[in-house]
């Protein structure tokens, strides 16, 4: 079975990947960038794909959430990936000479502290495992990449300073995601897509009504914007229910009788990794 994750080797989108269908036989495939992923998936060259959509300490994954709107993808399983963050750098360059540090943008916002306490530059890269690749093929002294210490391994670089997150607790939650609906039966968790047709005072607050009047336990939301026009804006929820639950599907029929539109993106269970 093909899986598409964030490549290049070294990322933890990888990792996650090979945690989560340990007993499975897969065929990682790397791609370029979460978008990416989702395409393939989307277009069938996978049968499934891994995408983070949520970090303990940066919050939700912009690029994952705008391309389940893109995508026709049916997000099939959850995993929760505990996340350590170091500075890599190429073997005998110390942290004194250094003056960039590169990674994807949403580990870079993990590290706030830290970037900011040694005043280095930063550049964005495609991926943790992708700029640490850089600073080995680059062999530069001066710049580090905030990666994982399997990157370290895989790229053959010294970890200059571990655990550099802002935060000790930090953790990612991935998406396993596949083209065709899997048969839900007795899964915990549901996730909507909400697009209100029209703006109204209190409509979000109408929204989250109708799952607190059924008794409908919320696990997230997120609003993002709908890009047609500025304040108007699409709601993911996630419901404690699954979508084979009378309450959900109660739920979903008045939403949609109050006339927004709601896509159901996914339903599945939650595994720590
Ligand atoms: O760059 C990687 O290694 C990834 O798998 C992506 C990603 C992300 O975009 O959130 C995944 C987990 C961590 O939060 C940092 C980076």
């Amino acid at each position: 079975m093909k899986v598409a994750y964030l490549g290049p080797r070294g990322t933890f989108s990888e990792e996650a990947a090979m945690r989560y269908f340990s007993n499975t036989d897969i065929e990682p495939i790397p791609y370029g960038n979460i978008v990416d992923v989702l395409e393939a998936v989307d277009e069938q060259q996978v049968e499934k794909g891994i995408v983070p959509i949520e970090n303990a300490i940066e919050g939700t994954i912009t690029m994952t959430t705008d391309g389940l709107v893109n995508y026709d993808v049916w997000i099939e399983g959850e995993a929760i990936l505990p996340v350590k963050l170091h500075l890599l750098m190429v073997k005998g360059a110390s942290l004194e000479t250094i003056k960039e540090i590169w990674s994807i943008p949403p580990a870079l916002a993990q590290c706030r502290k830290f970037t900011k306490e040694i005043q280095a530059e930063t550049k964005h890269y495609s991926s943790t495992a992708n700029a640490a690749e850089s600073v080995r093929i680059e062999g530069r002294e001066d710049v580090g990449a905030v990666a994982s210490e399997w990157a370290a391994k895989t790229f053959d670089l010294d970890i200059a300073k571990r655990d550099i997150h802002d935060h000790e607790c930090n953790s990612t939650r991935f998406l396993i995601v596949s083209k065709l609906q899997n048969e839900v039966r007795n899964v915990s968790k549901s996730m909507l897509l909400i697009t209100p047709t029209e703006d109204r005072p209190g409509l979000l607050a109408i929204i989250l009504n109708v799952f607190s009047s059924l008794g409908v336990n919320l696990t997230w939301i997120e609003s993002r914007p709908t890009k047609k026009k500025l304040g108007t804006y699409r709601f993911f929820i996630e419901a404690a229910l699954g979508v084979e639950e009378e309450n959900l599907k109660k739920a979903i029929a008045i939403l949609e009788t109050y006339g927004h539109h709601v896509r159901v993106l996914g339903s599945y269970d939650a595994k720590r990794l």
